[in-house]
């Protein structure tokens, strides 16, 4: 009898989509949910020795689900795994190791929709570098890395540790401030094609303990209920619309909200008066409406009179996802907003989400 032929992943990488922000939480808080981002790495060791010159062949990288169309499957151009590479970079491994033959990304979270699909992507490449080298990072040094190439902590925070996150980035001393700031450019740099070729200049080294974060509670009755618009937003277009600076009134006006809001979503049951106030912003949402035709009327018009369950509306990251937090009725708080989108002329897919664990990697 023949064998099949079926390939077993060495091991899996596992991380969760974010939706950060929560309203009024820019760039502060984020909450991991149940949509994956699932990389089967193949290590084959027969492999396992370098070629006495030049750079051993890269992963085959294979890709499936979301952004399957439009993701680059050469390793060197794949966010995934030029973070990896970067970190291994870091740690004296010059090169993909040559053991690894074959990764294939599953992919559950929409690009470009403010559902953290690059935060999760950078999370992976760390994991994926950190299985690979043998390198036992702590949560906090993989942080480190991650924040130089995804510089707001909410998201990646979120999707490495799970839950709702709160974090911030520690004021750091000159000349780490200056390591911590490298353009992207250095830190991802693009990889010459010819396989004799140097890499170039070392790759910048992140400063230690750069993000600090604390987990909040989150009450077991509260799920999301995300509603995706059918387009993208690039997170980089969305933060440029935001301003340089803030009247004192909108951030005494958020910070207010936050306050009361990371305690809020712990309490059982959920108080969705308080809740709904809570989740009001005025430092990154009213200037985001021109770029989500819709988003103005959906978190004004469904409120917790109007459609009971529902505990509050906000844009989920950068957008143009809406999240809203319920209790019960999902489908109708969906199909509501829904509907308001059409006035807009923007179709939606909607899923009603858990709160999920915190990123994994599980050998086979
Ligand atoms: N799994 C992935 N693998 C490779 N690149 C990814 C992956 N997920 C996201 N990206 C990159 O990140 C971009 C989206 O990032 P961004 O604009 O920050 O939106 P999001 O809100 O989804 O994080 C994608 O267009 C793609 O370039
Ligand atoms: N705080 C950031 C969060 C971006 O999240 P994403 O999921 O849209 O990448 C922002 O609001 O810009």
């Amino acid at each position: 009898m023949s064998t099949p032929n079926v390939t077993t992943p060495s091991f899996i990488v596992r991380v969760p989509a974010t939706s950060a922000n929560i309203g009024p939480g820019f760039d502060v808080v984020g909450l991991s949910l149940s949509l994956h981002l699932t990389l089967h790495v193949t290590l084959d060791a027969e492999k396992s020795s370098s070629p006495t010159s030049g750079r051993p062949p890269p992963p085959v990288l294979t890709y499936s689900g979301e952004g399957a169309s439009e993701v680059p499957l050469d390793p060197y151009k794949n966010l995934t795994t030029r973070v990896a590479l970067y970190v291994l970079r870091c740690h004296d491994h010059p090169f993909f190791p040559p053991s690894l033959t074959h990764i294939h990304v599953d992919n559950e979270i929409p690009f470009g929709r403010g559902l953290g699909s690059s935060g999760a992507a950078v999370i992976a490449g760390v994991l994926l570098a950190d299985a690979l080298g043998s390198l036992r990072l702590s949560h906090e040094r993989m942080l480190d890395f991650a924040l130089m190439v995804e510089r707001h902590p909410d998201n990646v925070t979120a999707a490495l540790v799970g839950g709702f996150v709160g974090s911030y980035l520690r004021e750091l001393d000159p000349v780490a401030t200056e390591a911590a700031q490298v353009p992207l450019s250095e830190v991802l740099p693009e990889y010459p094609p010819d396989a004799g070729a140097d890499w170039g200049l070392s790759p910048p080294v992140p400063p230690n303990g750069i993000g600090h974060y604390v987990r909040f509670n989150w009450s077991d009755s509260i799920k999301a209920v995300a509603i995706i618009p059918r387009f993208e937003l690039s997170t980089a277009k969305a933060r440029e619309v935001l301003p340089e600076s803030y009247t004192r009134k909108d951030l005494v006006f958020n910070m207010q909200r936050l306050a009361v809001l990371t305690t809020a979503l712990g309490q059982s049951p959920p108080d969705p008066e308080l809740i709904y106030e809570a989740m009001k912003d005025r430092v990154h949402q009213p200037y985001r409406k021109l770029l989500i035709p819709g988003l103005p009327a959906v978190t004004s018009l469904l409120t917790p009179s109007s459609h009971p369950g529902l505990l509050g509306i906000c844009l989920s990251g950068a957008g143009p996802t809406i999240l809203a937090l319920a209790t019960h009725n999902f489908e109708k708080i969906a199909e509501a907003a829904r509907d308001i989108f059409r006035t807009e002329g923007i179709e939606v897919d909607w899923k009603v989400l858990e709160i999920a664990e915190g990123s994994k990697v599980v050998y086979s």
